[in-house]
């Protein structure tokens, strides 16, 4: 039987699944990840569709991106020696203009998102390592990129420009959005489980280490929170979020801080970790007694739900609000924080339903749904890989992705 990797490189964390091509759609047979990358509590954890635990023992330390992937695939071909591997569907978080839908990687493609590497220091390099780790390891396989920006690039103009001089959004200079498969995951999935929602007005709340929102019109991306790079918006794990560019252009000008050390300052050294002195894990800030972490936890419900406001008003109302990602689907203290006194707006929170991680979480009164749905981004990955391989056998699917690409 024919199978499919897929690897998932976020900022902390390595996700990976293995896939079985059936019929209508791929299914998952082993799904895992690589946690807290590079901290000393770095684990790996996977398990089989039947339940079976996988990894535990004999992990040892892993120190950054690269040895987390190899890892992943010398356990994964530990684990399932026979499986035939036909495709390796990658996250690539920056696809540029150009890319609204995947592409099967050729090595003229490679060289072409290597140059976007700037635009996503924390996500490029690492998810081009996995290619080229996968090329290595599977030199039969296709290889299939499915960027985060693709599901964004029909967004309206409005939302894709800054108000700069046009030259500089010809040369590129634009507002992409990120996250797009796990937005393409939360928009397929109501369709199928809830169609009216899907017809309607949803902001779809991705809260993980990276983290944006995303105003969706039937299942289409017409505002988000992230912009030109992966750090703007809500702020994030390590990351500052929307910051004046004012403050860059005084580091520069007025402390002689140079373009590596505000890069090093914006994506590794601000968001929670900056504000608490202490760490990037919402986890580990959930339970720590300090002031500084109160705050840290208090500045990211307090910008998320400001873009939660903003985009209410770019979707000239509400109907639905989804949280995902790992702070979305796990932290019921910022579901909670985020949604009080949101009455205003039409959203009623179930304090039992959001304790219990119930997947409605608004009470039967709330004119404004909002749901828990833990988000798939290896399935939208798995899907665009087996329509590379076998697009007779998956035509629907591919009918599906013409008709939500326009
Ligand atoms: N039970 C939990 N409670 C609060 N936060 C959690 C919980 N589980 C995971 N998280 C948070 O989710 C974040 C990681 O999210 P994830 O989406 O996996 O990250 P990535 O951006 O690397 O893909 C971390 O901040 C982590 O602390
Ligand atoms: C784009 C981005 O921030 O991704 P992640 O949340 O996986 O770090
Ligand atoms: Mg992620």
């Amino acid at each position: 039987m024919s199978h499919v990797v897929t690897l998932n490189a976020g900022s902390s964390s390595l996700k990976f699944s293995l896939f079985t091509l059936h019929k209508d759609d791929p299914v998952a047979i082993c799904t895992g990840a690589v946690d807290r990358i590079g901290s000393p509590e770095a684990t790996i954890a996977a398990k089989t569709s039947d339940g079976r635990v996988l990894g535990g023992d004999g992990v040892g330390p892993i120190a950054d991106h690269v040895a987390a992937m190899n890892r992943v695939l010398d356990l994964l071909t530990q684990w399932f020696p026979k499986a035939e591997i036909v495709a390796v569907g990658h996250r690539i978080v920056h696809g540029g203009p150009d890319h609204d839908r995947p592409i099967q990687l050729t090595p003229d493609s490679l060289r072409a998102l290597e140059d976007l590497a700037p635009f996503a220091p924390l996500h490029q390099p690492y998810n081009l390592q996995g290619v080229r780790a996968a090329i290595e390891r599977f030199p039969q396989a296709v290889q299939v990129a499915c960027f985060d920006t693709a599901f964004h690039r029909h967004h309206p103009w409005v939302n894709d420009t800054f108000a700069l001089p046009t030259e500089y959004y010809d040369m590129g200079v634009r507002r992409y959005g990120f996250h797009g498969l796990s937005y393409e995951y939360i928009a397929d999935h109501l369709a199928k489980t809830a169609p009216l929602l899907h017809g309607g007005r949803v902001i779809v709340a991705h809260l993980g280490n990276g983290a944006s929102m995303c105003g969706l019109i039937h299942g289409r991306s017409v505002g988000s929170s992230m912009g030109f790079t992966a750090l703007d918006g809500l702020p994030m794990g390590t990351r500052c979020g929307q910051l004046d560019p004012g403050v860059v252009l005084y580091l520069m000008q007025q402390k002689g801080m140079t373009a590596d050390e505000i890069t090093e300052l914006l994506y590794c050294k601000s968001g929670l970790l900056g504000l608490s002195g202490l760490s990037n894990d919402m986890r580990t800030l959930e339970q720590a007694d300090t002031g500084a972490a109160r705050r840290a936890i208090s500045y990211f419900n307090f910008r998320a739900r400001r873009e939660l406001g903003a985009l209410a008003a770019v979707l000239g109302g509400l109907d639905a609000v989804v949280f995902t990602g790992g702070i979305g689907e796990n932290s019921a203290l910022v579901r909670e924080r985020v949604c009080v006194n949101m009455g205003w707006l039409g959203i009623e929170l179930d304090h039992d339903a959001n304790t219990e991680h119930a997947r409605i979480i608004s009470t039967p009164l709330s004119r404004v749904q909002v749901m828990v749905i833990p988000t798939n981004e290896e399935l939208v990955i798995a899907r665009a890989a087996a329509r590379f391989v076998y697009p007779h056998m998956y035509e629907a699917l591919l009918d599906k992705a013409a008709a939500r690409t326009g």
